[in-house]
């Protein structure tokens, strides 16, 4: 019998199927949980999300994976596995997408003859509308036609750029991995620490704000990023307060572009309340696009943190140690503000949403993340700081005045000041 390969490890090899696509057809498969598929290129071309597949390597993608195997000119390719769902489809809007990045790098053209700042393109739609997806395969293209586009991501629930809790930003300057993603090595990354916007709506308003002086920043001294633009992720809250953080995502980074995935009515209130220079576009979802219930997007985020400290497939391993009470302080973000009534008549109630709490660690603080910021001192603005990276606490000794942490990085710490999250992980690799 053939020795099974370590990286084949998990993968049925007896249950093959090859697939021959037409050009413009796309082979849409998820791989069924706890199993792994591998994926070839036997002929032809084809992409994952933007980024080409090349024959001397097999992908392996791993339990609970969606993925759409598209082809412009036709291609033949084999899986091997326990896939979920697998089948081939004509219907998909890769045509339209291409499109669209056509007409943004039209305008990174102009800008770089111009010298002025490159398309910044706002995506947004509903949750499950495939968000994720276009902006990955727009950067896809920018980066394969050399540009230096930069991803911002405030869907805090999915974590595009960091983990879930947090937003970001990252400069990319090659395609995603077809497995892996984008090489997530240098995100700038903010702590926000609730996995919905509504956990803190001035705190995210106030990191997407931050978000945009930060780009603006990078463009005033690197060119290529400014001509190049920005893709802007969100999340799939577009009602309410959700709508209002779209509008001020607009401004703050004054979009040029905004493409509307799957929503008539939320492209006709944008069009409506935007400036008339904001090109809003409608563009349909993609078939393809997989809706993922509540269970599934807690088990993504979970993937998502665990991924952070074990690496992708779990090649690393992360670093356990104590810190004392004393070596650092923690905080949290936002208190609970007084009532009307308590207040002196005439008296504004104080905004406390951005207002630093410090905490005192105890037994309750297990599991939760914490982020390390990068602020030297309390002058600096911690909210407004970026972070070093994330620990989980797994274990608080009240007695011994000391706490177990999980850190992708050995001690020391490179800082002293943590911000707490709501999020919550519990490490069952031990
Ligand atoms: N054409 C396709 N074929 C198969 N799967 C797809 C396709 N497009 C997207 N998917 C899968 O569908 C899932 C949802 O897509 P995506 O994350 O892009 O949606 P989203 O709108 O960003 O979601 P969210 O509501 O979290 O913001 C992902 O797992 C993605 O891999």
């Amino acid at each position: 019998m053939a020795s099974v390969k370590p990286e084949e490890k998990g993968i049925d090899l007896s249950i093959t199927q090859d697939y021959k696509l037409a050009k413009d057809n796309e082979l849409r498969f998820e791989v069924e949980s706890n199993a792994r598929v591998k994926l070839d290129l036997l002929e032809g071309s084809a992409e994952v999300f933007g980024t080409e597949l090349v024959r001397s390597r097999s992908y392996i993608f791993e339990s609970g994976a969606k993925i759409a195997v598209f082809t412009w000119f036709g291609c033949s390719v084999k899986l091997s596995g326990k896939v979920e769902a697998s089948y081939v489809s004509k219907d998909t809007p890769m045509v339209i997408y291409l499109n669209t990045h056509a007409a943004v790098e039209q305008l990174r053209k102009s800008a770089e003859q111009d010298d002025i700042r490159g398309p910044r393109v706002l995506v947004v739609g509903a949750q499950d509308v495939g968000k994720t997806t276009v902006c990955r395969l727009l950067l896809n293209y920018a980066v394969r036609l050399g540009r230096k586009t930069t991803l911002i991501d405030i869907d805090v629930g999915q974590g595009g750029v960091s983990i879930p809790g947090s937003v970001g930003a990252l400069t990319v300057e090659r395609p995603a991995d077809p497995v892996d993603g984008f090489d997530l090595k240098v995100p700038l990354v903010y702590h926000f620490g609730h996995t919905a916007p509504n956990g803190n709506i001035k705190l995210y308003e106030t990191l997407i704000s931050r978000l945009a002086d930060v780009f603006n920043a990078k463009c005033d001294y690197n060119k290529q990023v400014k001509h190049s633009g920005c893709i802007i992720n969100t999340c799939g809250w577009v009602k309410g307060q959700g709508y209002q953080c779209i509008l001020h995502t607009a401004q703050s980074f004054e979009a040029d572009v905004v493409l509307v995935l799957d929503s008539e009515r939320l492209y006709n209130d944008l069009k409506r309340d935007l400036p008339d220079f904001v090109n809003v576009i409608l563009q349909p979802k993609s078939p393809g696009v997989v809706e993922r219930p509540r269970e599934a997007r807690r088990d993504n985020r979970e993937n998502k943190i665990k991924e952070y400290f074990y690496g992708p497939r779990k090649i690393y391993f992360p670093h356990a140690f104590n810190i004392k009470f004393s070596e650092v302080e923690i905080y949290k973000i936002g208190a609970p503000s007084l009532p009307d009534s308590c207040l002196p008549l005439g008296m504004e109630p104080e905004n406390t949403q951005t207002k630093l709490v410090q905490v005192t660690p105890g037994r309750d603080m297990t599991h939760h993340i914490l982020s390390l910021s990068m602020a030297e001192s309390l002058d600096e603005n911690l909210i407004e700081t970026n972070v070093a990276g994330f620990v989980v606490v797994t274990n608080v000794d009240p007695d011994n005045q000391v706490f177990s942490v999980l850190s992708p990085a050995p001690r020391p710490l490179p800082r002293k000041y943590f911000l707490i999250m709501d999020i919550r992980f519990i490490d069952i690799n031990k």
